[in-house]
């Protein structure tokens, strides 16, 4: 089946999720600055996360800002319960696990989150599960973590169990959304970093697409980082991406 897509302006922007990865919120909110007005996800990860806190991230959502806060939570069911349910109650709209974590983590995950929305007629965030990081490469998986086959069975592996675990999609490379699709079904989400427009600087990505590939294999969001932040001039990176996913 082909996956060819049409999309509006607005539709592409809100399939990507600029990785805002900066030491403190001040830098963040530069960035932020620059891309007013674009109608794009934003992703906050560890490093912002760790520096400017719960309270920034609240402060984003009560501008209308759509959130996905990629913590990879990754511990024992109790705490990542506790976890899910904290990040609940900020009102984000996607959260992340490790499907590593293996089935009852996962589980754990969306009662915590079930259980800080009880009562409120609040719609809980998505929940997804990384599979394989996208810097890891065939021999890196077999080599260093020590699990067998090639990448795309070990992503299609932990796709099933975190399907199956009721969790609403995974992280992985666009390599391999064809195939998570074919297994778990087109409505369980695919996000997707590793995008990298044609000839931007790999740095430490091994899976790689760029964003028009990603599109055309069916991916709901792309992750985009340093191909935006780091260019000279964010905004027309972003618009340079946007059109890309426009036009055919
Ligand atoms: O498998 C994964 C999971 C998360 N990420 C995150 O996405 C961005 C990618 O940034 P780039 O600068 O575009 O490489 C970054 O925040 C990672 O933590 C990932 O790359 N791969």
């Amino acid at each position: 089946m082909s996956n060819v897509r049409t999309l509006t302006r607005e539709e592409a922007a809100s399939r990507v999720m600029v990785a805002l990865d900066y030491p403190n919120a001040e830098a963040a909110e530069g960035l932020l600055r620059e891309l007013d007005g674009i109608p794009c996800f934003l992703k906050v990860g560890m490093q912002l996360y760790y520096a400017a806190g719960p309270s920034f991230i609240e402060g984003l959502k009560k501008r209308g800002y759509h959130i996905f806060l990629d913590l990879k939570m990754h511990d024992i069911p109790n705490t990542v319960k506790g976890g899910a349910n904290s990040i609940a109650k900020l009102g984000v709209d996607v959260f992340n696990v490790h499907a590593a974590g293996g089935l009852k983590m996962m589980e754990a995950a969306v009662e915590g989150a079930e259980l800080a929305l009880a009562g409120t007629g609040l719609q809980r965030p998505l929940i997804i599960a990384v599979t394989q990081l996208t810097s890891t490469s065939q021999v890196v998986l077999n080599e260093e973590i020590g699990i067998e086959g090639t990448v795309e069975q070990a992503v299609v592996r932990y796709a099933q169990l975190t399907r199956q675990a009721g969790l609403d999609g995974v992280v992985a490379s666009p390599q391999e959304v064809r195939l998570i699709k074919n297994a778990c079904g087109q409505a369980f989400k695919t996000i997707t970093p590793g995008i990298r427009p044609a000839g931007a600087d790999i740095g430490d990505q091994s899976r790689i697409m760029t964003p028009r590939q990603a599109l055309d294999a069916g991916t709901d969001y792309m992750v985009i980082g340093r191909p935006i932040t780091s260019a000279a001039d964010p905004r027309t990176a972003l618009e340079t991406i946007i059109k890309e996913l426009v036009e055919r």
